[in-house]
């Protein structure tokens, strides 16, 4: 049996005797199954050659849709897991990736030629598949290696015809009315012969890649019920029926879509759930290995990506590797006197600059490649400037509009394809309209981080004053002096600090990246890179170490402990590795509770903790020697620790918010909680943390929530999260907590219930009054 190697199936990894036999198998099937002469099966073979066409190269940026390089040649395996490995939330996709970089043993590996298979017995048929990842982790690359390979006749032969479908492509035509089966004729010119009973008969497989970029709103409650595939109606609804199964049951459904967007499809119609999780370390390397011919090359980048964390880290993500190898290629190639990128502003920065330097090779041009004309930095500064408005808004994607409302000439853009890429080249036979997006979020917010620097570089006072503008007054809360701080921004870490409560302040961290970009970009160094796109006279080593105080003394109050890992980021962003340096010998010296550690200390310590490989035996926050505000930072360190013990009633729902988040990750570490004295516990906490526990991730055997003064409805709260099924919790102890007859009564009523698997369960007064085994 020929086996699928991780690339090159188009060579000779797989012998033509084998590909002839396998077509012609499948040839034999569909004669079997569907009597259509061979006109249908001219059909399928010139759908597998448009399909293998338009998938075996690759569009990365620079490249021209079709010109590319071999998607076979670089295609690197992926790291896929079978279910979510954290519960959805609107974390800033860097950091969610961050925390979940890590290899886990207990996690499902699963190969992308696979996700429709049954791979247990307890599996039932796999119908809907929706696969998940964060921006640029290769769920495009996925779709495009799956369809390649069964274009070619090596993977999933049972499926008659596989239908990419992507969102982007059907936002074009989200005003127009369809039928699936005119649907299908427009994206799949191919198919013009295909009637509506051949739909019927074959095994079809829709795949939806990137439904974080549609544009409809999938109703799934409220919808017309569609199950004629001549149907006309509305794209999303025939979405929905597709999804649902009303439209043809027996077709396979695949959905790709970024976290934040998966939502979308209710749980009950998805059979099996996926996420890309990017490269492993081995993959990362196996990944410049393919890229490069040249042993010794790859060998150096490979070598300086892993001195270097942050960019460790983030070659997690494919598209990241693509920067990466791009900066590094042209640096280590040429005679290059500076130094490596060794932060993420040093590598963006190198980033931009070989891109315009490939442009002017390409296009010709006077200067040296290395100099900026005034007609680059304009350029630069507009796609900035779009950057910049639609990061603040959430966007991703542009339409001309949009680029012209900045003063970007559309055939402006197109000549940075590796800045900016024209999506829709392949397509505009087709549709008329170009949707634009940079190739990856980061590029984005790189890029805005520029505009803005810009802006204060040139004291537009009234560009800044609106992005630093004030939201409502919030009187009692320790940051009301940025909210009735009105003056204009008077120097570099004024307008630093005053950026950095703005991205912490935001719900969903998306100025997370974007902030660490401008700190970066107040270095001297790194602006020098930018060719004097940014006026360096802003950077004295005095006002550079003002930012810096700033960073390792800023209050984050009632920040979310997770958002306050940034300050550190912006510090390593800045080159700063002092507290980076003093924590590490902390962890090596053993001696918790000896030396005082500041707040940011304990930012870097719960991120050093996060990721470390070990999982954490105990985390007692009261063992440090900090304030309550440094212990309230060390919280995400929570979700790397079997046993979080905590006295004192200093945390927030934001912070329940992360101790719940470190129940229901995938895998859940935490058995043991134990809070004590916690007055400010409020009936939503507990409420928070009882849903958690219903949670199928949670595996938290032991709770105890002494002296937290816990109401009835909390003990409500509580018994639900008892009666659920699964619950792990064995040992429940309420002790100090006062509780009166109805609370008790409702405890009593879960342990009642058959599903309540608790054996243990101490309350009232300090006396082990209930108890059951
Ligand atoms: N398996 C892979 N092998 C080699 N390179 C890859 C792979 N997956 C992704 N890449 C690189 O990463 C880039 C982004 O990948 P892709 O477009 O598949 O991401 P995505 O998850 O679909 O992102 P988005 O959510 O932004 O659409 C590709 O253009 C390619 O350079």
């Amino acid at each position: 049996m020929c086996q699928k190697q991780s690339a090159s199936i188009g060579d000779s990894s797989c012998p033509e005797g084998e590909k002839k036999r396998r077509t012609e198998l499948q040839t034999a099937d569909l004669n079997n199954s569907v009597s259509q002469g061979g006109e249908l099966q001219e059909v399928i073979e010139g759908h597998k050659m448009s399909l293998k066409r338009r998938c075996e190269h690759v569009t990365e940026g620079t490249h021209e849709a079709g010109s590319g390089t071999l998607l076979n040649k670089i295609y690197t395996e992926l790291y896929i897991t079978e279910g979510q490995s954290e519960e959805v939330d609107t974390q800033h996709e860097v950091r969610q990736l961050e925390r979940t970089s890590k290899k886990n043993i207990q996690d499902t590996p699963i190969k992308c030629q696979d996700i429709f298979k049954v791979l247990s017995e307890q599996q039932r048929h796999i119908r809907v598949v929706l696969t998940n990842g964060v921006a640029g982790v290769g769920k495009t690359f996925s779709v495009q290696k799956f369809s390649l390979d069964w274009a070619e006749g090596l993977e999933n032969q049972d499926i008659s015809l596989v239908l990419p479908l992507s969102c982007r492509e059907l936002n074009l035509i989200r005003d127009e009315q369809h039928s699936l089966l005119s649907l299908l004729h427009v994206f799949h010119p191919t198919l013009q012969k295909i009637r509506a009973e051949d739909l019927s008969v074959w095994k079809l497989l829709f795949i939806f890649d990137g439904l974080d970029e549609s544009r409809f709103s999938l109703g799934f409650n409220n919808h017309r019920v569609i199950s004629d595939v001549t149907r006309v109606s509305s794209v999303d609804v025939l979405l929905v029926n597709l999804i649902q199964g009303n439209l043809l049951p027996s077709a396979l459904i695949w959905i790709t879509s970024r976290p934040a967007a998966a939502y979308q499809i209710p749980p009950s119609c998805v059979d099996r759930i996926t996420e890309v999780r990017g490269f492993t370390d081995s993959q990362k390397e196996e990944y410049f290995r393919r890229r490069f011919s040249d042993e010794d090359l790859s060998k150096r980048i490979i070598s300086h990506i892993k001195a270097s964390r942050s960019l460790h880290i983030m070659c997690l993500i494919p598209v990241f590797c693509w920067i990466a190898t791009i900066v590094l290629e042209d640096m280590m190639t040429r005679d290059q006197r500076g130094e490596l990128p060794k932060t993420l502003t040093d590598l963006y920065s190198h980033f931009l600059m070989v891109q315009i330097k490939r442009k002017k090779q390409k296009y010709g041009g006077k200067q040296r490649p290395e100099e900026l004309t005034e007609a680059d930095k304009e350029l630069l500064l507009k796609l900035g400037r779009l950057a910049f408005e639609h990061l603040e808004e959430g966007n991703i994607m542009f339409y001309s509009e949009d680029l012209e409302r900045c003063g970007l000439d559309v055939s402006e853009v197109s000549v940075y394809s590796g800045v900016c890429t024209e999506i829709f080249k392949r397509e505009s036979v087709i549709f008329q309209k170009s949707v634009y997006c940079f190739v990856h979020l980061s590029i984005q917010e790189f890029l805005a981080a520029v505009y803005m620097f810009h802006c204060y570089t040139i004291k537009n006072k009234r560009i800044m004053g609106s992005f630093l503008k004030y939201l409502k007054p919030t009187p009692f809360s320790w940051f009301s002096w940025l909210f009735t701080n009105n003056d204009p921004v008077k120097s570099l870490d004024d307008f630093l600090r005053r950026a950095l409560m703005k991205s912490l302040k935001s719900k969903n961290g998306h100025l997370d990246l974007f902030v660490r970009f401008l700190h970066g970009l107040s270095l001297e160094s790194n602006q020098r890179i930018l060719g004097g796109m940014l006026d360096q006279r802003n950077s004295h080593p005095e006002t550079i170490q003002k930012v810096l105080n700033n960073l390792k003394e800023e209050n984050s109050g009632e920040i979310s402990p997770d958002r306050s890992i940034n300050i550190f980021h912006c510090l390593m962003e800045m080159k700063d590795q002092s507290v980076h340096q003093e924590i590490q010998e902390f962890l090596k010296s053993g001696k918790k509770s000896e030396k005082k550690l500041s707040e940011i200390h304990c930012s870097a310590l719960a991120y050093l903790l996060q990721m470390s490989e070990e999982v954490l035996d105990e985390l007692d926050l009261e063992q440090y020697n900090t304030s309550d505000e440094g212990r309230r930072r060390l919280i995400p360190a929570v979700r790397n620790c079997r046993k979080f013990q905590l006295s004192g009633s200093f945390l927030s729902t934001s912070h329940w918010k992360v101790v719940a988040s470190a129940m229901t990750s995938n895998p859940s570490h935490l058995r043991e909680l134990i809070l004590s004295k916690n007055k400010s516990l409020t009936d939503a906490d507990v409420k928070l943390l009882s849903s958690a526990m219903m949670h199928p991730n949670c595996r938290l055997e032991t709770l105890r929530l002494w002296c937290c003064s816990l109401s009835e409805i909390s003990c409500d709260s509580l018994a639900s999260a008892l009666r659920s099924n699964p619950s792990h919790l064995r040992v429940l102890d309420l002790s100090g907590n006062q509780l009166k007859d109805p609370a008790v009564k409702l405890l009593c009523g879960a342990l009642q219930d058959p599903l309540c698997e608790l054996e243990t369960l101490r309350s009232v007064r300090d006396d082990p009054v209930l108890s059951q085994v």
